[in-house]
């Protein structure tokens, strides 16, 4: 049925629900739009149509041909919507759903795709913050490129931090999907152009081998995987491009390439790799490194509410998501020292080649007692960088004070 947003568009019919709202195939003056309608308790939060209308310039003014336009801002009644271009496709989680693991040319060429996007928008002083397959949508109209490639393109600019909270709290909380997280932002730093290049290296390692580096468990157990474990090389991946996975998934944000760079180096890498096969890796099962049972940090839910489902579990006890339903956001306190103390049993993932033998060998005993010295240690790390984190939070007033999230205009330097 079709619905008027504002005076000028028209919303014909449902293309997707996201976690901020529902995305509509609309019509406005100059043809067909894709409209994203915020959800109802997002459009009736002053402080977020402040927002809204604060953005407009920001948003408006992306223009790169692997970046979706945001279009128009409408603000009409109980209506916050967002006109985007329509780009006809499908999203590069649903093609990863379809294949588990896409040929290296395929996933370079994607990746490329998006790292240039997101250079236009580093170069504007405009930061991601939740790059992830769901927001990268491939454009079926547009040329096939290397490995058979449509064009990517990046959406969903700017909608992280319009629901994000507001600026005194911020470096309190954690906004984004668990897997996608750079280590800074666990450790409650400002979210600079970097976190965008890390979630797309988190991409990119997941475009090959079926999973992300980090996930897999609770989100608080993700979580630490960001600040702690180091990323498993995996089997029969060509040596350049890992380096460059490695180099990007750095702990250290200064240590990432910028987003030219790395589209440039990925772009250099395709003739090698055209023609190569999916590489053949295992899901690995999540190998708990700890003999103990790992006990989750937040209790289960009260009898009568639903279990939330994944992203959306609080990591410290007592701490309520913003809300249960949402699929692939998280919102959790940046954890205290005495609550990463207690959850310092990880899991750790290693990939395997195909057919290789599963975790429990004595070798990779030795190995769960190698990270497990190396959590103990990652875990001091963190609580350092909590105290970081913390003063960063009590500057966060300060006109004069250390980082900030200066978000659209975060400096595009890493
Ligand atoms: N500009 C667009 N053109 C065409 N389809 C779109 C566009 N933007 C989003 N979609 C489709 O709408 C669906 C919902 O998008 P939306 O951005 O709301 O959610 P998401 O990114 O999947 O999840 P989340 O918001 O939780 O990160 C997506 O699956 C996507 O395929």
């Amino acid at each position: 049925m079709a619905r008027k947003i504002g005076s000028r568009y028209t919303a014909h019919q449902i293309l997707g629900r996201g976690s901020a709202g529902t995305v509509w195939l609309g019509e406005g003056p100059e043809g067909p739009v894709a409209i994203k309608l915020l959800r109802e308790d997002l459009a009736s939060d002053q402080e977020l149509v402040g927002r809204f209308v604060q953005e407009r310039t920001a948003l408006l003014g992306l223009e790169h041909p692997h970046v979706v336009s945001v279009r128009d801002l409408v603000v009409d009644g109980n209506d916050l919507a967002l006109v985007m271009d329509l780009v006809r496709g499908t999203d590069l989680r649903t093609r990863l759903d379809r294949e588990r693991r896409l040929p290296p040319e395929a996933a370079v060429a994607i990746v490329a795709d998006v790292a240039d996007g997101l250079a236009a928008a580093h170069a504007a002083g405009v930061v991601h913050r939740d790059v992830k397959p769901e927001n990268i949508l491939l454009d079926m109209e547009g040329p096939p490129g290397p490995g058979g490639s449509h064009p990517a393109l990046l959406t969903d600019f700017g909608v992280a931090k319009l629901i994000d909270t507001p600026r005194r709290t911020r470096a309190t909380k954690i906004i984004g999907t668990p897997d996608y997280l750079a280590p800074e932002i666990v450790e409650g730093l400002p979210p600079r152009a970097s976190v965008d290049i890390y979630a797309l290296a988190t991409v990119l390692y997941e475009l090959l081998a079926g999973f992300t580096p980090f996930g897999g468990g609770h989100p608080g157990a993700v979580l630490r995987r960001h600040v702690t474990e180091t990323v498993v090389p995996l089997p029969g991946i060509p040596d350049e491009l890992w380096q460059l996975i490695v180099q990007c998934l750095a702990k250290a944000p200064a240590s990432r390439l910028r987003a030219s760079e790395l589209g440039a180096r990925l772009r250099e890498l395709l003739p090698m790799l055209a023609g190569m096969p999916p590489l053949d890796v295992d899901e690995p099962g999540t190998e708990t490194v700890e003999e103990a049972p790992e006990e989750p940090l937040a209790g289960p839910p009260p009898a009568g509410e639903p279990a939330p489902r994944r992203g959306a579990v609080p990591l410290v006890p007592g701490a309520k998501p913003a809300d249960a339903n949402r699929d692939t956001h998280t919102s959790m306190r940046v954890p205290g020292p005495d609550e990463l103390a207690g959850g310092a049993r990880g899991t750790a993932r290693a990939p395997r080649a195909a057919g290789a033998p599963r975790p429990g060998s004595a070798r990779n005993r030795a190995a769960a007692r190698r990270r497990r010295a190396a959590l103990g240690a990652g875990t001091l790390v963190l609580l350092a960088a909590i105290g970081i984190g913390t003063w960063a939070a009590t500057g966060g007033d300060d006109a004069d004070a250390g980082p900030r999230d200066t978000g659209d205009s975060a400096p595009a330097s890493p």
